[in-house]
């Protein structure tokens, strides 16, 4: 029995997460869980998985929901804020963690997770992002797994078990292209609403401003170099719109092996927590024939600035990935409050990492300070409009 804490249990990963337990209720127990302010929605997960603790945003709403759970006679524990969320991944009773917290807020509980022994099943890319080299060597250093939950990181992962890791000659990172591919208008008039209709996924707000920007594109090819320990020019974009290849690896051979499926984020959540074994799914079969045609493309980084920006933090490496992060999510939330253009994001992301002093020396509170650091320095730039 694999006993699970799913960390952002309300979100779009972690509803979904909780849908493969409860079809594999055999094999997949709910140890905990944790929403930031969804209290609603945790009450009915705490009804149907009984978990043993749980952690909301702040003391008032833990207030809350403990008075609901005596009014049930419920023996769940409450916790709560960031201290709370530490200790719920340290519980006892859970060996694996399921990161679905969206944003950097995930970090530290991922580093408390892993010196508690905990296997972690990874979505959140930020976490990553900001301090995914150091995360790595913790995980090995506490001889615990950290498995891909987003799509592309997990066919990469299926793919690269085809080959020795000296035989890995690119990773080919497909990319939807988001709802802005092909649009040729003015891209400063791109709407919140314009910008969240996604063409082929369903996903949280952040991530799906991500992917409009291609934001998204970069920080997945940060997060695929860390995770399997690649240098970041052997990350190729590629647009497929039909998100049906979740991306490719090609070997020294000259082979190119890909992983493919309908888009459903089902099936790498199911996989992160099935491995190394492949259960049914509810996933819709693939029918080739049926899905039509399948295009590539190179990426316009003309087009998408996010891109560039991105891809040159991750080459200066030492902090400057952190950087990248913190001023993206800040630009991104501004974004979502109708703050700034869109085309604003990728000019506040760009100045931030331009003004960043890296850290000498990396280490996980050099990640935290520089991210920390770059949500101020774009938090600045947004206020005083110097972003125009
Ligand atoms: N959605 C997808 O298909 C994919 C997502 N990912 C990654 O997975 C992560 C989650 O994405 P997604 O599920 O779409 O996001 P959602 O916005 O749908 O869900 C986010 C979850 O995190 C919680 N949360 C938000 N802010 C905080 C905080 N400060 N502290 C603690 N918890 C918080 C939310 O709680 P509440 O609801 O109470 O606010 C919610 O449970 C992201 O990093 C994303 O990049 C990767 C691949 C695919
Ligand atoms: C489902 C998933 O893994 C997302 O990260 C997805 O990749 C977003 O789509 P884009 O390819 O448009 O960024
Ligand atoms: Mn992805």
């Amino acid at each position: 029995m694999k006993k699970i804490i799913v960390l952002g249990s309300s979100g779009s990963i972690g509803t979904q997460t909780l849908d493969i337990a409860a079809n594999m209720k055999d094999s997949i127990s709910i140890a905990g869980l944790s929403v930031h302010s969804n209290i609603e929605l945790l009450k009915k997960q705490i009804i149907k998985f009984k978990p043993t603790a749980v952690c909301v945003g702040e003391l008032f709403g833990a207030q809350k929901l403990q008075a609901w759970l005596k009014e049930k006679n419920l023996k769940t524990k409450v916790f709560f804020g960031h201290e709370g969320l530490n200790k719920l991944v340290a519980i006892y009773e859970a060996d694996t963690v399921v990161v679905a917290i969206v944003g950097a807020a995930g970090l530290d509980c991922t580093i408390k997770a892993i010196k508690a022994k905990k296997n972690i099943a990874v979505a959140n890319k930020e976490t990553l992002v900001v301090a995914g080299r150091e995360i790595m060597k913790l995980a090995v250093k506490n001889k615990v797994s950290v498995l891909p939950v987003d799509s592309e990181h997990s066919a990469i992962f299926q793919c690269l078990n085809c080959g020795k890791k000296s035989e890995v000659k690119r990773i080919l990172l497909t990319a939807s292209g988001g709802p802005f591919y092909k649009y040729n208008k003015d891209f400063s008039k791109i709407t919140v609403e314009d910008a969240l209709a996604h063409p082929t996924w369903k996903m949280g707000k952040k991530i799906t401003i991500d992917s409009a920007t291609l934001m998204n594109k970069g920080l997945e090819a940060i997060e695929a170099s860390v995770l399997f320990d690649v240098p970041i020019d052997k990350i190729e974009i590629v647009i497929h719109p039909q998100s049906i290849v979740h991306s490719m690896v090609e070997f020294a051979d000259g082979s190119v092996i890909a992983q493919l499926s309908n888009p459903d984020m089902r099936l790498p959540i199911q996989y992160a927590l099935t491995y190394p074994d492949r259960k049914k799914t509810e996933v819709k079969a693939l029918d080739l024939a049926q899905t039509g045609k399948l295009e590539f493309l190179k990426p316009n980084f003309k087009k998408f600035p996010c891109l560039n920006i991105a891809y040159k933090a991750a080459k200066k490496g030492l902090t400057y990935p952190a950087a990248l992060n913190g001023a993206n999510e800040e630009a991104v939330a501004a974004f979502l409050d109708k703050k700034i253009k869109f085309t604003d994001i990728a000019k506040i992301v760009e100045k931030t990492v331009n003004a960043h002093k890296p850290a000498k020396k990396v280490s996980i509170d050099a990640c935290i300070a520089a991210n920390a650091w770059a949500r101020v320095y774009s938090r600045n730039l947004i206020h005083k409009g110097k972003n125009k």
